[in-house]
């Protein structure tokens, strides 16, 4: 018997009035894997991770999670699958007026309903996970760097121990040092919870790095899906023009949305 994906897509389709984004995706993420999804901007990353998380809904195909069919739930069954999931954001999206500790922790307090000291300490010791001191905890996001922001965004993500952890633009707006940093973390973190991993970027040091397998999304459609390790040997010269960001190839700007 073959083991369950804990993500599964099939034949999942979205379009905006005439415009079509998704045409038909199928896509597999095994447990414990990590799956990247490249592609250009515009090209419906987000629109297939807001259609996974349940903020958009295709109008055909199928979205299973631990083989649980996903699109059209109803609410209560939704709030228990959203408890699987943790989520980076792209931006890291804290909450200004929070501490930080209170950030990392806003899944525990408010999701969970665990007392704030408890919560307290799970924050303080994912504070450590990502490489942050005790006494980051109280200060405000503001009083941070982008990358320590960063850092704060993935304690938060792993907070609740999520099976799915789902990461959007990881390292937008980072230097490409902070960025390697936050990647490697990624891995740590994803391994240490035991998480499987769906991220969408265009930063291909990234996908790269982060990565078991990449799938690139072009047209509506995942023309290309291989381990991380073959994408230099793809043979798929739209693939080939994206990894080397080449002006010139098969793939065109599209000048208008
Ligand atoms: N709610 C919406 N209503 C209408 N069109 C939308 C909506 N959401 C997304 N789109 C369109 O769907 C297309 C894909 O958008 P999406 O944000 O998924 O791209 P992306 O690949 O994530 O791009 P980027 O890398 O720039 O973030 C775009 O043309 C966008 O205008």
């Amino acid at each position: 018997m073959t083991a369950v994906p804990k993500i599964e897509l099939k034949g999942v389709h979205k379009a905006f009035g005439p415009k079509v984004v998704l045409d038909g995706i199928d896509l597999s993420v095994a447990r414990g894997e990590s799956v990247v999804v490249i592609g250009g901007s515009g090209t419906g990353k987000s629109v297939m991770l807001k259609s996974i998380l349940g903020l958009l809904r295709p109008e055909s195909g199928s979205i299973r999670i631990d083989g649980e069919e996903v699109v059209g739930m109803g609410a209560k069954d939704r709030d228990r699958i959203m408890k699987k999931f943790g989520m980076l954001f792209q931006g890291g999206a804290l909450f200004d007026s929070l501490k930080v500790w209170e950030n990392v922790a806003f899944g525990l307090i408010q999701g969970q309903r665990m007392e704030r000291a408890k919560a307290r300490d799970i924050a303080i010791e994912k504070l450590a996970q990502v490489g942050l001191a005790a006494s980051t905890g109280d200060l405000f996001p503001s009083e941070l760097s982008g990358g320590m922001q960063k850092r704060v965004s993935l304690a938060r993500a792993i907070a609740t121990n999520p099976e799915i952890i789902f990461f959007d633009e990881p390292t937008t707006g980072l230097d490409p040092i902070m960025a390697d940093v936050i990647n490697d973390l990624i891995v740590k973190c994803c391994k240490e919870v035991g998480a499987t991993a769906l991220s969408i970027t265009h930063d291909m040091a990234s996908a790269r790095k982060i990565s078991d397998r990449i799938a690139m999304l072009y047209k509506g459609k995942l023309i290309w899906v291989g381990p991380a390790k073959d994408i230099d040997h793809s043979g798929n010269e739209y693939v080939d023009q994206f990894i080397h960001g080449r002006a010139v190839g098969p793939i065109t700007m599209e000048l208008r949305a």
